[in-house]
């Protein structure tokens, strides 16, 4: 028998295809198609809840679908480190419950970040440069915020070279570190982690050309999320990732 999943924000660009992949896959099935008009118990009956809609939506979304046992899947920005806290706390209170926030369903991405991590604490210059398409409606990505607290946490919060507030045009700092968003006709998705040392600098580039980048993702965390308690950020753990350049780690 297959698992019912339910799309918050299954008209929109990633909604769309989240609702390709479960209807591609021989397990699941589509239970519910959410949209900004769908009432709050709408899609309740479905076994699994993908949220793909709006930053100011999405906590909301997430509190309903957790508090009536539902797996969760998260795709929407706006998740930075105070949002994670909270669910995590939430989740707790809830044994049995389990939520993925995926920051970013693309391989590449997820490995730009990894990269980024593992190099923040050789370099005290650290800026990052995101650009998207102009109908993104959230600035900085949640990309770029999640790569900013890992490399921030990767650094011991050790603060980077020269603190600006007063020079807006300098950024956005976050978890202490300058980003810099662009929007612009032509892009998909873009992030640069650019770090400076000793007379070199180390850029590491990730492109998303279109949203088939997102597949291979969402499949991965729908045949995962049954299977996790409590909360799991990003497909780093799907992947292995977590643990390279940690704290020990060998490999
Ligand atoms: N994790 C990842 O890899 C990726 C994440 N994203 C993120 O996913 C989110 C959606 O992006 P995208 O698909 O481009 O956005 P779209 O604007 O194309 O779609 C938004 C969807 O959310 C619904 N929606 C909007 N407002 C609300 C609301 N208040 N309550 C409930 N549903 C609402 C819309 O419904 P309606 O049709 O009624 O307006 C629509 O279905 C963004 O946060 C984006 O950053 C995007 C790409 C990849
Ligand atoms: O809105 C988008 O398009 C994207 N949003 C996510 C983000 O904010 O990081 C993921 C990806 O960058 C595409």
């Amino acid at each position: 028998m297959s698992v019912s999943v339910a799309v918050a924000g299954a008209t929109g660009r990633l909604g769309t295809l989240v609702c390709e992949v479960i209807e591609e896959h021989p397990e699941f099935e589509l239970g519910a198609r959410l949209t900004s008009r769908s009432g709050p118990d709408e899609g309740g009956e479905a076994e699994i809840l993908v949220d793909v809609s709006h930053p100011d939506a999405s906590p909301g979304i997430v509190e309903r679908a957790i508090s009536r046992g539902q797996r969760v899947i998260v795709g929407t920005s706006g998740w930075d480190a105070e949002r994670l806290a909270a669910l995590r706390a939430r989740l707790a209170e809830l044994p049995g419950t389990g939520a993925i926030v995926v920051p970013n369903f693309s391989l590449g991405s997820v490995l730009g970040s990894t990269l980024a991590r593992i190099a923040a604490p050789f370099y005290d210059s650290i800026e990052i440069v995101e650009a998207h398409h102009p109908r993104k409606v959230d600035s900085p990505s949640g990309t770029a915020v999640r790569t900013a607290e890992q490399m921030a946490e990767a650094r011991g919060h050790r603060t980077v070279e020269a603190p600006f507030p007063e020079q807006p045009a300098r950024g956005q700092l976050i978890a202490g570190i300058p980003v810099h968003s662009l929007r612009l006709a032509g892009v998909v998705a873009k992030q640069e982690v650019h770090l400076g040392g000793a007379g070199e600098t180390l850029t590491i580039t990730h492109d998303t050309h279109s949203n088939e980048a997102y597949r291979a993702g969402i499949r991965a965390a729908l045949e995962a999320v049954t299977g996790l308690t409590g909360l799991t950020v990003g497909l780093d753990s799907l992947l292995g990732l977590d643990r390279i350049g940690a704290a020990g780690e060998t490999r």
